[in-house]
């Protein structure tokens, strides 16, 4: 069972932290609802959190897990990302197993969106895994639509030495090189990748299974991050700035760029339509096997 869910202060960010017998713990912070901390009981924190990260409360926080909503990226109107991760959300509830966080329809939103929305991001932890799901209603009177990301910034030792299995077969599109091609087999690595970065949108549409796995030399006795999606993920979107991006990222050490991957939980290529009083969920699982 968990110790109560405690509100803290964590690396200046007002958030919410709970921690386990076995000595696991997670962090969510109020702003966004973003997740920015997840240890499992070995100690290893799983999550990067760029420590020049702006602390004002709304700017986007650097690491973690942003959940982008109702837009993702600069696909619309909208600010990049949406604005979910520049709010603060409310704690819904939390229990031994989990917590909820909720952002609705405000003031704040209908500067940038005129639609009434539920959004419920919970987070559960079991012994040596996370999940975490959005759950969103439609609120309103009139139907809207939305893309979105769970964008979890993934802590590693070096990412040149990283590899992702999981992705072959899967149509991709590359926005650096604005190139569609099918996954070649085998695992991706990111050696060749540390000047010019790594972004990539992989459709989910006729995978076999959605799970990934997140290998790292360093990772004790083989064990390696497995990343598992819901169904309604239906692209995976892997990011990494690479040295010459992280260079001009001011919320970003210079080296900041070696040490994460964002392995994305995303609807984006056709917006989500959501009816009034529908509802909607996305999620991601990270589980150390
Ligand atoms: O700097 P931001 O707004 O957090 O965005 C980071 C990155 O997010 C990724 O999801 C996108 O694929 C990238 O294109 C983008 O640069």
């Amino acid at each position: 069972m968990a110790h109560a869910w405690t509100r803290i202060s964590y690396e200046g960010f007002p958030a919410w932290c709970a921690q386990w017998p076995d000595g696991s713990s997670a962090v969510v912070a109020e702003q966004g609802a973003q997740l920015l901390s997840w240890k499992t009981a070995d100690g290893r924190e799983h999550l990067y959190l760029s420590p020049a990260s702006l602390r004002d409360g709304q700017s986007a926080i650097r690491g973690g897990v942003p959940v982008c909503f109702p837009q993702f990226n600069v696909r619309g109107p909208l600010p990049k990302h949406g604005f979910a991760r520049n709010l603060p959300w409310q704690m819904l509830e939390a229990d031994e197993g989990g917590i909820v966080m909720q952002l609705t329809g405000s003031e704040a939103t209908r500067a940038f969106w005129p639609h009434a929305f539920d959004a419920r991001l919970r987070i559960d932890v079991q012994a040596g895994s996370l999940s975490i799901r959005l759950d969103v209603q439609n609120t309103d009177q009139v139907p809207w639509s939305m893309t979105c990301a769970l964008h979890s910034y993934l802590q590693v030792d070096d990412v040149a030495q990283t590899q992702l299995s999981g992705l072959q077969g899967l149509a991709c599109w590359d926005a650096l090189a604005d190139t569609r091609f099918v996954q070649p087999p085998g695992d991706v690595g990111f050696a060749a990748t540390t000047e010019q970065g790594f972004d990539r949108v992989f459709s989910t549409s006729g995978a076999t299974g959605a799970l990934l796995q997140l290998q790292q030399p360093n990772l004790q006795d083989g064990r390696r991050l497995q990343i598992a999606h819901s169904s309604t993920a239906s692209e995976i979107v892997v990011w990494n700035p690479g040295l010459q991006l992280s260079h001009s990222l001011a919320d970003m050490p210079d080296d900041g760029w070696r040490q994460m991957l964002c392995v994305e939980a995303a609807s984006i290529d056709a917006p989500v339509q959501l009816a009034p009083g529908q509802q909607w969920s996305i999620s991601q699982t990270l589980t150390l096997a």
